[in-house]
Order: C-alpha cells, then structure tokens, then sequence
C-alpha cells in the first residue's frame, strides 16, 4: 500500500511530513528498473541501482526548516526517481532535516540543527530535543551509507548539503568549502558548483560542527554547504532560478560522468575566511542595516559588531560580511567576515 502510493505518486517528503510514523520500521522495495529503494526513516530515503556505478551521492536539504527551494529541488528529484521517470546510475541518499521545522515554516523549533554535527548533539544537556536526535540520525545515515558503498566496491563520495540564506546577497548562490586540514581545493568540484549556477565559494579557516564539515572529515566527501539565494516560504520561489542547479544535479545522479569545462579563475569570486565572531552576550549588536546583502565590503576600522566589552572592525582590505544574525544563541557564529583570496588551479 505505502510501496504502491510511493511509485504511482512519488510523494515521499509529503507522507514523511504527514505520516512519519509509517516510516517507522525500514520500508524497502525493488523499482521495474532494478533500482532498490530503501527508507530507513521519515525523510531519508536512498536509490541503489542494480549495477551502480562508483559514485555514493548524498543530497540534503531542509537542515533548516525554512529554507524551502533545496527542499522542493531535492522532492521532485526523489518524486522522479520513485516514479521511473529518471533512473540514477549511482547511488544517491536523500536527507530532508528538520521535518517539524518544515511544518512551522522556522530555521528551527529548538535548536540550530547545523550547529549539532560531529558529535555536538550528544555535547553538553546531550539529546534533548527533537534536532539533537535527528542530528545523530542523519550522521548515522551517512556513515550507514558511505560504509555499505565501500563494501560493495564504489569508490567516490559526495555531499551536497543545500540551503539558502537568511539576506540577499550580491553573488546570489555561494557555497561553503569546509575546512580540509591542509588538503588542496579542489578544483573540479568549484567546476561542478559553477555549472549549478554557483560562482562563488568561501573557504573555511577551521572545524566546524556543520553537516558538510561531518561528510568531509570523517568520510572524505566533497561536502560543501551550498547556499542558493535567499530564504522563501514554500511555494514563492521562482524555480526557473534554480534550472541550472535543478538539472546538474540530475546529470550527477542519472550520467556516468557530468562533462564540465576547464578551470577558469576569472569565473569565481572566492574569499577566505577572516574573522568568525561569535555572539557572547545578550546584548550583541550590528552595526549594519538588516538589509544589507552578504557580500558587502567596508573599509578597514569600519565597526561591524559590539558587545560589552567588545568591538569587532575590519582589519583588511576588500573584507565583506557573510550570514550576519545578532539573534544566533550565545556561544554561536554571528558573523563572518570574507576576503577576496584565489586557488590553484
Ligand atoms: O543566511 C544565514 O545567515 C544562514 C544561512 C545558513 O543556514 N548557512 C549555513 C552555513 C553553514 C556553513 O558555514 O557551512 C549555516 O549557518 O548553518
Ligand atoms: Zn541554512
């Protein structure tokens, strides 16, 4: 009955919203294409083709409720596949986060789910809330995946952990690098992030407990957190906006290979991160208009942000302002600040 309406309607974020309780125990299914479908929680469902080729492939969205576009990308690429209108020649894990954020239209109901991975669910007051456990869900999801793709031979690992962001921002989509420990860039990944619309990509200066930086630390993903544009409730984005997006990751999942041209540096904006302010007090302020998109730039001594007994300015030439939030808890990332760097090809 739930197999039957899943391939007929492909509705799977839909029943996992409405009727998460039926995805209590796993429901696994073979599709007339050879594909095994398997759904091992409300929201986290993955495709192994009969004969996958190497790549294990994890998209993820809704790590914050009301970050919808990802979302409705993400529903219509498993709603496709559950009903054979594309078939993936990799393996591909679905993970949509935070479901009853989803439902109260929120970043999140208790707690900052992206703040929650490598363990810092179990940190502190440990699983309290409903983002904690399903925090330490989807990290088992992952390790889940990634561990069965090496014992049946495949040999590449990606995640791609889809957002979009709070303001505006002059270079509309971005994506986060996280912190590789001294191992190069890659190169071949910003020309995957290029043909999905994105041209602009921060590098990250240290750990995080983001679920990008988890993929890529402990599994040796190419993780990235992609941000792609700005934050709408469902239904009010211009989908036609995310077609580039839409289809490479299409192409990632249904196609051997995604053909992608040269390295160019003149086709990015990359910045490093500078400064990573974090709100200690109560009384932490901006000192910047709402409004003002990420990507912004003001002159060296400008202040940005104060708190008693401190008073963040910028210190170099060219820095900008990224994720700017005086509303975070205490203790987290208020601020960012960016400069203009490049990379090796
Ligand atoms: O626009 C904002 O202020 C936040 C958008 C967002 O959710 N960004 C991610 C970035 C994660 C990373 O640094 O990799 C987040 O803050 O969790
Ligand atoms: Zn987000």
């Amino acid at each position: 009955m739930l197999e039957t309406q899943l391939r007929q309607q492909g509705n799977f974020l839909q029943l996992s919203r409405t009727q998460p309780a039926s995805f209590t125990n796993e429901t696994a299914f073979k599709l007339e294409n050879g594909t095994r479908v398997s759904i091992t929680s409300a929201g986290i469902i993955s495709f192994t083709p009969a004969n996958p080729l190497g790549k294990d492939i994890i998209l993820s969205c809704g790590v914050h409720g009301n970050e919808t576009a990802p979302i409705e990308i993400c529903d219509e690429l498993v709603s496709l596949l559950l009903r054979e209108d594309l078939q993936a020649c990799h393996r591909v894990l679905f993970l949509f986060g935070n479901l009853p954020a989803m439902d109260i239209g929120e970043r999140f109901v208790e707690e900052n789910m992206n703040r929650l991975f490598s363990g810092a669910h179990s940190k502190g007051p440990g699983l309290v809330n409903q983002e904690r456990r399903r925090a330490l869900e989807l990290e088992q999801a992952v390790a889940d995946f990634y561990q069965a793709g090496q014992a049946m031979g495949q040999d590449y690992r990606c995640h791609y952990d889809l957002h979009t962001a709070i303001r505006a921002s002059k270079n509309d989509k971005f994506a986060v690098y996280p912190y590789r420990h001294g191992q190069p860039w890659k190169a071949s990944q910003l020309q995957f992030l290029l043909a999905c619309g994105v041209n602009t990509i921060l590098l990250s200066n240290g750990p995080t407990t983001t679920f990008s930086y988890y993929s890529s630390n402990e599994f040796g993903a190419d993780a990235f957190t992609v941000e792609l544009g700005k934050v709408r409730p469902f239904g009010a984005n211009d989908m036609g906006a995310f077609a580039d997006v839409r289809e490479t990751l299409e192409k990632l999942i249904c196609q051997e290979s995604v053909d992608l041209p040269p390295y160019r540096q003149e086709d990015f904006h990359i910045f490093r991160v500078h400064q990573v302010i974090n709100r200690t007090k109560e009384d932490f302020r901006l000192n910047f208009a709402d409004d003002v998109p990420n990507f912004t730039d003001f002159p060296v001594g400008h202040l940005l942000a104060e708190e008693p007994g401190a008073a963040y300015r910028v210190e170099e030439e060219g820095e900008a302002i990224v994720f700017p939030n005086a509303k975070v808890a205490l203790g987290q990332r208020a601020l960012l600040t960016v400069v203009p760097t490049s990379i090796e090809a």
